[in-house]
């Protein structure tokens, strides 16, 4: 039984966003009973989260909206570096995510809060042997989270430094988040050229251009380690190119 930790929109995003592992598995273990599959997160979880040392080399994330370019300069990126690349949720729970994807948020949430700390030990043992870049992390599991649990308007936003922010003090951080953004327009004309299904929340997205910027500032507020922005406007060459220029300027390579 999920215990109710909620009482106006600002605890039930507190309650819907576990800060810290002991809060992901608790979370987990009380729908354990009711959902099988959390109990064998669980266990990779148990499993995977006593080394999280990184290696020598640096953890590169891409962080943004749907259809942004991630997987495009994400793989770009991986090649120039002879780097390994890694995504969330990574691929030995990714088979459960959409039975996650239709439970209440806080279960939901601590599936790819879950998803991160596995992601961790992967990053952790990878960045000895390369540099690793990654497909989504924490910031992402926040933004999303926020803007779900908070409606209206960019205003209503819990404020800037708030401790919804912040980057949870045991999981591994990276070296450099870079944030790609592109216009609506533009993010439009993306998605329907790859011409995917839509997942519900990028149906809410177009129905709802708030949700769209609740998402985008949230990530603009995250703090320790903070997203850089990325135009991610122009041509595919131009961004590879942008991108590779901060990630010689911020990391030892
Ligand atoms: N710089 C660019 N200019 C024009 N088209 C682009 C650019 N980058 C990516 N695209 C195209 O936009 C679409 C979405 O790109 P991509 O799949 O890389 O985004 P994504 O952020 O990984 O999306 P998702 O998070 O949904 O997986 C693809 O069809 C891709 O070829
Ligand atoms: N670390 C993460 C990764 C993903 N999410 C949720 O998944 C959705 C996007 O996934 P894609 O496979 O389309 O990139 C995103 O909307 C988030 O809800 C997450 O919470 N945390």
């Amino acid at each position: 039984m999920l215990r109710s930790c909620a009482r106006g929109p600002q605890d039930a995003l507190r309650c819907a966003l576990p800060a810290a592992l002991p809060a992901v598995c608790d979370r987990l273990r009380e729908c354990a009973a009711r959902i099988p599959e959390a109990r064998e997160v669980l266990t990779i979880l148990e499993k995977c989260t006593k080394q999280q040392c990184k290696g020598d080399f640096p953890i590169v994330v891409f962080e943004g909206l749907d259809a942004t370019g991630k997987t495009t300069v994400t793989q770009a990126v991986k090649d120039a570096l002879d780097a390994v690349l890694l995504r969330s949720p990574p691929a030995c729970i990714s088979q459960w995510r959409t039975i996650f994807d239709d439970e209440p948020t806080p279960i939901r949430r601590a599936f790819y809060a879950a998803g991160n700390y596995i992601l961790a030990s992967e990053i952790a043992k990878a960045s000895t042997q390369a540099p690793v870049i990654v497909d989504r992390y924490w910031h992402s599991t926040a933004a999303y989270t926020i803007a779900t649990e908070i409606n209206g308007n960019v205003q209503n936003l819990p404020p800037v430094q708030d401790g919804v922010y912040q980057w949870p003090e045991d999981l591994l951080k990276p070296d450099l988040v870079l944030l790609l953004t592109v216009s609506p327009e533009e993010r439009a004309r993306r998605l329907e050229h790859r011409g995917l299904d839509k997942t519900k929340e990028e149906a809410e997205m177009e129905a709802n251009s708030l949700f769209r910027q609740r998402i985008e500032e949230s990530y603009r507020r995250m703090m320790n380690p903070a997203c850089q922005e990325v135009d991610a406007n122009p041509s595919k060459e131009e961004v590879l190119k942008t991108v590779l220029q901060l990630i010689k300027k911020h990391c030892a390579l």
